[in-house]
């Protein structure tokens, strides 16, 4: 079952120098029960993507394209109609989400405005209901009675979860939610987000990140984006391990193995930079950067190949008309 459609979704920064086209016709399906990964280099536009399904602000400007949760279309969702889906419907944990948490309240009383405000009346409930989950992810119930700034980092992220959790998203976007820890702590995070699915809490998870190494315990499926476009998808296990675009290719290429002497044996990053997403070619994205370029492909924008069951790639090279 569909959890969230994405259909040519074109979401634009406005500045005095044009439009920077962050997400420029991007389309793919979150299954309920899947975690959906989203990979790709920094300022492919992975943030803009997730934040753009409920939290638009100006410069931000969806252009086109439709993003349908659960049947409605978020694009078409008033700033009230958004406010009450949050949290109760779709979630987002941010990328610093460490200082997420207002350091100026108690996490009890955080969670309590929260819940206030999608019409929670029974703060006893609500604040059982917080040591209940705050137990799941290992803190103590005194936690609820402290502010943000007396937790330690890995605290914090483990709260800002329960917080972001708390009244049962259908689905919950994690944006970079990992980047700023150490592995150990990384590792509890992947855990965490394990279990709120298997418990129900959540229902589909939007995994964003620019490791495709982490990406790989966790995501079913993986959408790849290069400059504003996505350039390859599918699962997450068959893109790993034969990926068919040369980005996705170069990407893994750049990790580095265990086992491997790398003074020995050189780590390929992929050279040369992004272009820019102002003034972006007509043609492929990724050509500047591709070792494999050909006359077509600064031309003409490559059209989706089917691969493998449900494994797609936009390159030259696969063929297509
Ligand atoms: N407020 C803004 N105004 C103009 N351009 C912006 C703005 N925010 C982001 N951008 C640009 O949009 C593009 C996509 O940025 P985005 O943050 O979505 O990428 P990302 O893949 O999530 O990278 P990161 O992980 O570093 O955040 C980048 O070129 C970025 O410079």
């Amino acid at each position: 079952m569909s959890m969230l459609r994405v259909e040519d979704l074109r979401v634009y920064y406005s500045t005095p120098v044009g439009y920077v086209k962050a997400v420029d016709g991007v389309s793919f399906e979150v299954k309920e029960g899947e975690v959906f990964g989203v990979a790709g280099e920094s300022g492919c536009g992975k943030s803009t993507l997730v934040h753009s399904l409920i939290l638009r602000k100006p410069p931000m400007k969806h252009m086109g394209g439709k993003a349908l949760f659960k049947g409605r279309d978020l694009m078409q969702l008033s700033r009230e109609e958004a406010r009450k889906i949050q949290y109760t419907e779709l979630s987002i944990i941010p990328q610093y989400a460490m200082n997420a948490l207002n350091p100026t309240k108690k996490i009890k009383d955080i969670v309590w405005d929260l819940a206030r405000e999608h019409g929670y009346t029974d703060r006893e409930e609500v604040e059982k209901l917080l040591r209940e989950r705050l137990a799941m992810v290992k803190l103590s119930p005194k936690v609820a009675d402290m502010y943000p700034v007396e937790l330690s980092g890995g605290m914090r992220q483990r709260a800002t979860m329960v917080v972001s959790t708390l009244l049962n998203p259908d689905l919950l976007i994690a944006d970079e939610v990992t980047s700023a820890l150490d592995v150990t702590t990384q590792r509890v995070v992947i855990e965490l987000l394990h279990y709120f699915m298997e418990e129900g809490i959540v229902k589909s998870i939007i995994f964003v990140t620019h490791d495709l190494a982490l990406l790989k315990q966790i995501a079913d499926t993986v959408m790849v984006m290069y400059a504003g476009k996505v350039v390859e998808i599918g699962p997450m296990e068959e893109v790993i391990n034969d990926p068919a675009h040369p980005y996705t290719q170069m990407l893994l290429n750049s990790l580095p193995r265990m086992g491997v002497h790398y003074k020995r044996q050189k780590l390929h990053g992929i050279s040369g930079y992004p272009i820019s997403l102002l003034n972006p070619p007509k043609g492929c994205r990724f050509y500047t950067r591709c070792p494999y370029a050909m006359d077509v492909c600064p031309e003409k924008e490559p059209k989706f190949v089917r691969v493998g069951e449900d494994h797609y790639a936009a390159c030259h090279m696969l063929g297509g008309e």
